[in-house]
């Protein structure tokens, strides 16, 4: 979190319709949405005033985001949020990582990651590529793993703050519920018995990675 985040100058521009989220997840944009509604805001989606998606060429989460909002509000000329995430597993490295999108694509590119025909991003097919990466380590080998959410809220005169939330889980095998989307059906936050993927929109949201970062959002600007 940067000092700057608390100008007063920031929470009047948030304005209903003033705030663009810079992402083209629909799983996310829901999330945000419902993260921002008690705040009368209500944004709009980057899909929904044709912005592209930007290569994300950062080297972390907090680069990626950063970038993605920056590119939003220069060319809408609105504030822009922007959400770069991943789960992280610990027994791998803290892979997939920043590269967890690509891990749903037939040919990520990746080294260690067999091509497969197909087309888009399919997250059954990430779900699956992550357990037989664990599989194939040794037999007792921690299912530990975090999902990361860096917020980026960018204002069109450049200034950009930024937060950084975290949750803690196992992954478990195999995926359980349809709600949620991405790895929510294999994550099961620590301390609880249902996986993401069982959650109500709800109970996600009271314990988050997206929540958190959202937490250290709303305290510094609004
Ligand atoms: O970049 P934008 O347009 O926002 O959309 P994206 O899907 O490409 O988003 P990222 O680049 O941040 O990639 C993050 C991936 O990590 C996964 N992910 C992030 N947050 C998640 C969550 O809350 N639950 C499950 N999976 C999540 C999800 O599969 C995302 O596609
Ligand atoms: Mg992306």
């Amino acid at each position: 979190m940067n000092e700057e985040s608390k100008e007063p100058q920031a929470i009047r521009k948030l304005a209903p319709g003033r705030l663009v989220i810079a992402s083209h997840n629909e799983g996310k944009v829901r999330e945000i949405r419902a993260l921002l509604a008690p705040y009368g805001i209500e944004p709009v989606s980057a899909a929904s005033l044709d912005l592209p998606e930007p290569e994300e060429t950062g080297t972390t989460f907090v680069a990626n985001a950063e970038l993605k909002a920056m590119q939003a509000a220069d060319l809408s000329g609105l504030p822009a949020l922007a959400d770069d995430s991943g789960l992280c597993v610990e027994a791998l490295g803290n892979a997939p990582g920043i590269f967890s999108a690509r891990w749903g694509l037939p040919d990520p590119g990746i080294e260690g990651i067999e091509p497969e025909a197909g087309e888009g991003r399919d997250f059954d097919r990430a779900m699956r590529r992550v357990n037989a990466k664990l599989d194939a380590l040794p037999e007792g080998t921690s299912r530990a793993a975090h999902f990361v959410c860096a917020l980026a809220l960018a204002w069109p005169d450049g200034h950009v703050e930024w937060f950084e939330g975290r949750v803690d889980g196992t992954l478990i095998w195999p995926p359980r519920g349809d709600k949620g989307f991405g790895y929510d059906p294999m994550f099961v936050p620590e301390g609880h018995g249902r996986s993401f993927g069982e959650m109500a929109p709800e109970a996600k949201h009271a314990m988050s990675h997206r929540a958190d970062a959202f937490a250290q959002l709303v305290a510094a600007v609004f």
